[in-house]
């Protein structure tokens, strides 16, 4: 397993890093690693030699902080040290002795600190457990205000290690240097506006370790190119036909909202699924013709509110011999029966947007007990309240983990830190998204893809993995798209169409990754 998809809550790094010491592994000498390699890092990302200023506290943060201010001291850069605390732990204090000793000034106070071109956050790491009071949250706000680029270690200080909450009041770091395995907390809302860009350092914690604490396969994951391009339908087998390659039923759109059905449908097209057929109300069926000319579009009597009034299959179909079905997009309020029936079948069942809002109504919980096959929800928090009143989803990565056990279904929390759970509480976090995907229409594409991607399965892969996969391969296409266009740029409909160059970019990445590193997953 490679360590960029492990996630960690303050209690497992603890148990980590005592396994790490009781093996003998002296205290000291890891932490003079891990800032040995903060620092280059560091010198890296300023090279030329300027003046920093290092925010020390009480714990080992404040140490790794010191003997790193230490280190740039000693590479020409131009050090001083922020020290406000009466007390530290012995070897923080050790190293403060020491650099007291050496040409560096030492304040604690904010008004006597020197001006500095950037600052070193080692106020607090993962053992911050209780709000920051005063006076070091002013200095924290002094420093927010200061205009200059921060770099936190291990976590910005302030934010709360599992749930990314803020503390009182938290550090805005420009980057942050995580150490060892990723905290919980800088995949979670809450933390996004404070962490800035965030990267990993590695500093070689022996896999064993790892294992012995969170078990062989952790529950909390992150999803990463890597994980995201095991779970595709690729390659495809040299002797194959459409049939074999899935068959998706997408049921969606109305009179009113007929785009959805098209969004819907141009994201699963770039699935690649073998087999698209597309059950909109009649009289928008001539639409989507025309942008979909190789899907087979199923023209459904209406409602006078031109809603789908009944499912009308061809001959010979019905609903449990489609490999996947996808329903939601577009469909208005008035599908209650549609939507009941697609709950009865034995197929893979995706449901969004206005189908959750019919379960929600239904009763999420009794309805989806009854439900023999798979169902995935992928709901934005609004939808997720209906869905699970009861569930406060503060907390993101435990409300979708109480959600999927409650529910039975594979849920898939929207939005800038997507989380996915299955019912015996696997989580998937997707890291990386860009606000460009805020905007009507991104999430019908998510929907189409991923019923194209569960359609194409054959049950070889965990379904939660599946859909990992769609969550990282939609929020690429929003990236690569927000590159090209800026965020502005990123329509429903041009989502779509990076969805496809996306993939290419993820599957080059991957192959020069392994290529570099040689690695192997
Ligand atoms: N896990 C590992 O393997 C390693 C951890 N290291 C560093 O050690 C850090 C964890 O060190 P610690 O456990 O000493 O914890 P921290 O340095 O995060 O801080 C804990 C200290 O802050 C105090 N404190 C907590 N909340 C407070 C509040 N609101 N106001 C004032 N004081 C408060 C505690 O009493 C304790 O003295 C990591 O974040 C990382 O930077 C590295 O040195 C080396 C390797
Ligand atoms: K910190």
């Amino acid at each position: 397993m490679n360590k960029e998809q492990i996630i960690v809550t303050a209690a497992q790094m603890r148990e980590i890093e005592e396994r790490i010491f009781a093996a003998g592994m002296p205290v000291a000498a890891l932490m003079e690693k891990v800032a040995g390699l903060i620092s280059q890092r560091i010198q890296k990302l300023f090279p030329t030699k300027q003046r920093v200023g290092i925010l020390v506290g009480p714990g080992h943060n404040g140490g790794d902080a010191l003997v790193v201010g230490r280190e740039l001291h000693w590479r020409g850069y131009e050090v001083w040290i922020y020290a406000p605390f009466s007390k530290y732990k012995e070897l923080t204090a050790q190293h403060l002795q020491y650099v007291k000793s050496l040409d560096i000034s030492c304040y604690e106070n904010i008004e006597d600190l020197p001006s500095c071109d950037f600052l070193i956050d080692g106020l607090f790491g993962f053992g911050l457990e209780r709000e920051i009071t005063e006076p070091i949250a002013a200095a924290i706000s002094y420093f927010n205000a200061s205009n200059t680029p921060i770099i936190s270690i291990d976590l910005p200080s302030g934010i709360h290690t599992d749930t990314g909450a803020i503390l009182g009041t938290a550090i805005q770091a420009t980057y942050t240097l995580c150490l060892g395995l990723w905290k919980q907390g800088l995949l979670q809302e809450n933390a996004l506006d404070y962490i800035g860009k965030a990267e990993l350092i590695d500093f070689d914690i022996p896999l064993a370790y790892i294992y012995a604490v969170l078990g062989e396969s952790p529950p909390v994951k992150r999803i990463t190119t890597a994980t995201a391009l095991t779970s595709l339908p690729l390659p495809r087998p040299l002797i194959t036909h459409k049939y074999k390659q899935g068959h998706l039923l997408l049921i969606c759109g109305s009179r009113r909202y007929a785009g959805g059905a098209i969004i819907t449908g141009l994201g699963a097209r770039a699935s690649g699924v073998g087999m698209l057929s597309i059950a909109v109300p009649e009289s928008i069926k001539p639409l989507l013709v025309s942008h979909l000319p190789e899907a087979l579009i199923i023209g459904c009597p209406e409602t006078e509110t031109g809603a789908i009034a009944d499912l009308e299959l061809p001959d010979n179909t019905d609903l449990h011999s489609f490999s996947a079905i996808a329903c939601g997009p577009g469909l208005t309020k008035d599908t209650t029966a549609i939507v009941q029936q697609v709950l009865a079948s034995k197929s893979p069942l995706v449901l969004d947007a206005d189908g959750l809002n019919v379960l929600a109504q239904l009763g999420t919980i009794p309805t989806l007990q009854k439900r023999q096959a798979v169902t995935v929800l992928t709901p934005h928090t609004g939808e997720f309240h209906r869905l699970f009143p009861e569930i406060s989803y503060t907390d993101r990565v435990q409300a979708v983990q109480t959600a999927a056990a409650q529910s039975g279904a594979v849920v898939l929390l929207k939005g800038a830190r997507i989380a996915i759970a299955n019912p015996q509480g696997i989580v998937w976090i997707n890291p990386e998204s860009t606000s460009a995907l805020a905007r009507g229409g991104s999430g019908d594409v998510l929907t189409g893809l991923l019923g194209g991607l569960i359609a194409q399965s054959e049950n070889k892969f965990a379904i939660e993995d599946i859909v990992a996969t769609a969550s990282w391969w939609h929020s690429q296409a929003g990236i690569l798209a927000a590159q090209e266009r800026t965020e502005l740029g990123v329509d429903a409909f041009t989502l779509t169409q990076y969805l496809i160059p996306a993939l290419s970019r993820g599957r080059k990445k991957k192959t020069e990754v392994t290529e570099v590193a040689g690695v192997t997953e």
